[in-house]
């Protein structure tokens, strides 16, 4: 079983207390990447399990399942995806926008949001994350996750938009960013490592938020730099669950991305059942 890790601070506390020496001794392997490159290996079945961008799940939903009761979603703020730009959000209209590579789920999620919330039409172009490389070729640029955080220090007097504030505003229900999902092969292949991953992921996820993050904010100063107060209200401003709520924002944002043309189908939202 290969396990895939998404390669930034947002996701740690799902995987920060794995035991991976015992997963490794029990023949399953983990890759760090972006979200986009762990969305790409799982759709060519060379990871099994692991963190996506929600909207991969949606494009992927015949063949995937989700663990229940994980996410990395945001009711409002989620701090780490930022729309910078030159001008105004009501006055993008013709304008273009480069879009990280990293993405999948943010950047559907901005289309929804020009498109349908404040109907202006706008030119896109995906570019590796570099924001002023990306803001001296376009009129504003979509950043996520590290990249974003980084960019917020920088950030001068642009316009700058949380894309999760954006959709609570919009919708009132939290926004998923990210969920843990499964390929279905999985559950009759290697069932029992699948119910350990699940189980020790939410354990991780439980025991982190007991600890209020902070063996995990202590790691990520040691490797990012940044405050105990600024990491503190990011992870606290996150959420890692998975209920009814997340569901409904989950079905709303498929079925804008449908009506956007960005989804062919409506996807349906299929949870394991532990054995
Ligand atoms: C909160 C974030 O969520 C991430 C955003 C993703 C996306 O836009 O595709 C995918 C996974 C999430 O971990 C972030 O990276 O800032």
């Amino acid at each position: 079983m290969n396990i895939g890790e998404i390669s930034y601070t947002n996701i740690i506390p799902l995987y920060f207390y794995l035991d991976r020496e015992r997963l490794m001794d029990q023949g399953a392997t983990i890759t760090q990447a972006v979200p986009s490159r762990v969305n790409a290996l799982m759709e060519k079945q060379l990871v099994d399990i692991g963190g996506i961008s929600s909207f991969s799940y949606g494009k992927n939903a015949e063949n995937y399942s989700l663990v229940p009761d994980l996410s990395v979603s945001s009711f409002g703020k989620v701090n780490s995806i930022f729309l910078f730009s030159k001008f105004k959000i009501e006055e993008l209209d013709g304008k273009k926008i480069a879009l990280t590579s990293s993405s999948e789920t943010s950047v559907a999620l901005l289309k929804i949001i020009l498109d349908r919330f404040y109907g202006v039409e706008v030119t896109y172009k995906t570019e590796t994350p570099d924001f002023e490389a990306m803001l001296n070729a376009y009129d504003a640029c979509l950043l996520i996750g590290d990249d974003a955080i980084n960019a917020y220090r920088k950030r001068g007097s642009y316009h700058v938009y949380d894309l999760g504030e954006i959709w609570y505003q919009q919708t009132g229900l939290p926004m998923i960013f990210a969920v843990m999902a499964y390929r279905n092969e999985l559950e009759t292949e290697q069932g029992a490592l699948l119910s350990y991953v699940g189980r020790s992921m939410i354990e991780s996820k439980e025991r982190c938020q007991r600890e209020n993050f902070v063996p995990v904010i202590e790691r990520v100063i040691t490797e990012h730099g940044g405050t105990f107060q600024f990491w503190n209200s990011y992870f606290n401003g996150l959420n890692y669950q998975f209920s009814g709520e997340h569901e409904k924002g989950l079905n709303l944002y498929f079925q804008l991305a449908v009506e956007c043309g960005l989804l062919k189908t409506m996807p349906s939202i299929i949870k394991y059942s532990y054995k």
